[in-house]
């Protein structure tokens, strides 16, 4: 009989099983104390229990564990300074959801040079989010595979879902079973309504396919996710991070008679994807919560060791150290001048901001 099944599958490559990894790279004490303040710090913010911002930090790709841990050990010592406004946990992303095509991370690429281990990629993955907790750093990452979860989700204190994803039935679903805080994204058309359905969506239970720890087909049966939030990344070719489109927002977030809880991408369609903005971004906005905002309780910086992106070359030790292969990120000098400037205005004001 001619076949009708499988025509543009090319290989069935086997992975190994979420627990199987999790075998290989236990977690430690360390970083289980790392996950759950982290998390509660987050959800306390946004419980309005705790006065205190958070800021999701860090390169908009992690290509290279040695740079993105030295960037780590440095996040480190700038939340311990700030941590009386500010609860920073480092952007740890390996998934990037393209929009048309390009390197999509380092679980899918580890190598950069189209082999495709993802198997290899996703324990690399789950060492390098290991280490980070084991700094006493909280780690913040895109869930963009239904199924990677499974093998790190123990390790994640704050989830996005992309701009891309926020309208889809399927990251709702995961979203609605997820350990952690998860942020919708704005859509790239810049609307919010989408990721408005996506928080309410979220919020309740559901029941879907998936795999279990033993990498089995399982029916996944969740009890919904109350800490979903808007975060605006700007989007239809402007920015939506000034008041009116906070106002709107917030207005979105009423009608659908959820808690005005918004986080603020300082990147993205917010700075046209220009680093030098992002500090104008952030300033702006710490400056709205000094003259009042109630709803903003955190914010998104891309950021590396050095400004600017590069191409991922053909021959990869022409790569440029600590400097992103994927979104242009503003560098470590200015990230701290950023970080320590938002303290400096937000640290006498949020004690006394009044989020009911
Ligand atoms: O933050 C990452 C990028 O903005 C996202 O992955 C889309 O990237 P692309 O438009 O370069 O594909
Ligand atoms: C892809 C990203 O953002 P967005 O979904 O807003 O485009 C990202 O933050 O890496």
């Amino acid at each position: 009989m001619q076949k009708t099944e499988d025509l543009n599958i090319a290989a069935f490559d086997l992975m190994p099983s979420p627990d199987e990894v999790k075998a290989r790279i236990p977690i430690t004490e360390e970083a289980v104390r790392t996950v759950v303040e982290g998390r509660r710090a987050i959800e306390a913010i946004l419980d309005g229990r705790d006065p205190r911002m958070f800021g999701v930090i860090g390169p908009c790709s992690i290509h290279d564990a040695a740079a993105g841990l030295d960037y780590a050990r440095r996040l480190r010592l700038l939340a311990e300074e700030v941590k009386d406004t500010l609860v920073l946990v480092m952007r740890v992303y390996f998934e990037k959801p393209r929009t048309s095509v390009g390197w999509k991370g380092f679980i899918n690429d580890p190598y950069m040079d189209d082999s495709f281990r993802v198997d290899e990629g996703m324990e690399r993955a789950r060492r390098f989010l290991l280490q980070v907790n084991e700094l006493g750093l909280p780690a913040g990452t895109e869930a963009l595979d239904p199924h990677a979860p499974q093998y790190y989700g123990d390790l994640v204190s704050w989830t996005a879902i992309g701009a891309r994803t926020s309208e889809s039935q399927t990251h709702r679903e995961m979203s609605s079973g997820l350990s952690t805080p998860v942020g919708f994204k704005n859509g790239t058309d810049g609307d919010v309504d989408a990721a408005v359905n996506a928080i309410l969506s979220a919020g309740r239970p559901h029941s879907f396919l998936g795999v279990n720890g033993q990498g089995r087909s399982a029916i996944i049966r969740t009890r919904g996710n109350r800490y979903g939030h808007l975060v605006l990344r700007g989007g239809g070719g402007r920015p939506n991070f000034d008041t009116v489109s906070i106002s709107l927002a917030e207005q979105a977030l009423t009608r659908a008679k959820l808690p005005l809880n918004l986080v603020v991408d300082c990147s993205h369609a917010n700075s046209w994807k220009k680093p030098d903005l992002q500090p104008l971004v952030l300033r702006d906005v710490v400056h709205q919560v000094r003259e009042g905002n109630r709803s903003v309780v955190g914010f998104m910086v891309e950021s590396f060791i050095e400004a600017g992106s590069q191409p991922i070359p053909e021959d990869l030790s022409k790569l440029r150290y600590g400097c992103s292969v994927t979104d242009a990120c503003v560098g470590w000098d200015t990230t701290v001048e950023m970080v320590r400037q938002a303290r400096e205005v937000l640290k006498d004001v949020l004690p006394r901001r009044d989020r009911g």
